[in-house]
């Protein structure tokens, strides 16, 4: 999806997918990732979340890498914080306190960008992408992460003829597809999303049935084990 078409929904405040609340099934299944205490969490796709937040007050650093910096300036602003600025060869870093935002695309980082990170959370990221992105999202990007990061990705589930996305719809077959050479994957849940519960555009998009599944990760040791 090109980067012109997020810049747009931000210029035009057109971020449904932004909660005004933590994600629950963050709240709920953060403790069985095995995040280490203290770890670097990496966020990628990070809009302005505040899931963000909440892991800061668990004790984590985060780091965020979002394309948009009206959501980081968001983001800072809405939390009264005044954020340092540097740059470096992946965009600018944008950090106060525990919390770094990383303006910049996400397709650019290496291994050295993400050598501190010991877990990660991904939410409304693997689903915002096209299919043609997300093999490389899943192949390369994940496989920049250290050996022994945990992490925690929820993803959507609808029929892909119903709607189209962003947000799509990711089956657990391509998330294991993507991932399991390198990561042990374990649904942790899987849940269905009741009509009221649903955001209003998978109503006036005729959405049959929607869920929502999350899933613990763990990078594999080098040995393969
Ligand atoms: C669907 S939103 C989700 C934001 C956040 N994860 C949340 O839960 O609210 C996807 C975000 O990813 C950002 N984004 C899209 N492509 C990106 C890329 N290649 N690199 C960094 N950020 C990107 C968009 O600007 C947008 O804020």
């Amino acid at each position: 999806m090109h980067h012109d078409f997020w810049h747009q929904r931000w210029q035009e405040g057109r971020i449904g997918f932004h909660q005004a609340r933590v994600t629950p099934l963050l709240e709920r299944h953060w403790d069985a990732t095995g995040a280490p205490a203290g770890s670097q969490v990496f966020v990628p796709l990070a809009g302005k979340t505040l899931d963000m937040a909440w892991l800061a007050a668990r004790g984590h650093r985060v780091l965020g890498v979002e394309l948009s910096g009206l959501a980081i300036d968001q983001f800072f602003e809405e939390h009264g914080l005044v954020p340092e600025r540097r740059k470096s060869r992946f965009g600018t870093h944008y950090s106060a306190g525990s919390i770094e935002l990383l303006c910049g695309d996400v397709f650019g980082l290496d291994a050295a960008a993400l050598a501190g990170c010991g877990a990660v959370f991904d939410r409304a990221a693997l689903i915002a992408l096209p299919a043609e992105l997300r093999g490389r999202y899943l192949g390369e990007l994940y496989a920049l992460l250290p050996a022994g990061c945990r992490g925690l990705m929820i993803t959507l589930e609808y029929p892909p003829d119903e709607m189209e996305g962003p947000p799509f719809p990711v089956v657990e077959t391509e998330v294991r597809a993507g991932l399991e050479r390198e990561w042990r994957v374990q649904v942790l849940e899987r849940r269905e999303i009741s009509e009221a519960e649903r955001e209003s555009r998978f109503a006036e998009e005729g959405v049959t049935a929607l869920s929502t599944v999350a899933y613990a990760l763990q990078r594999r040791q080098a040995s393969g084990s």
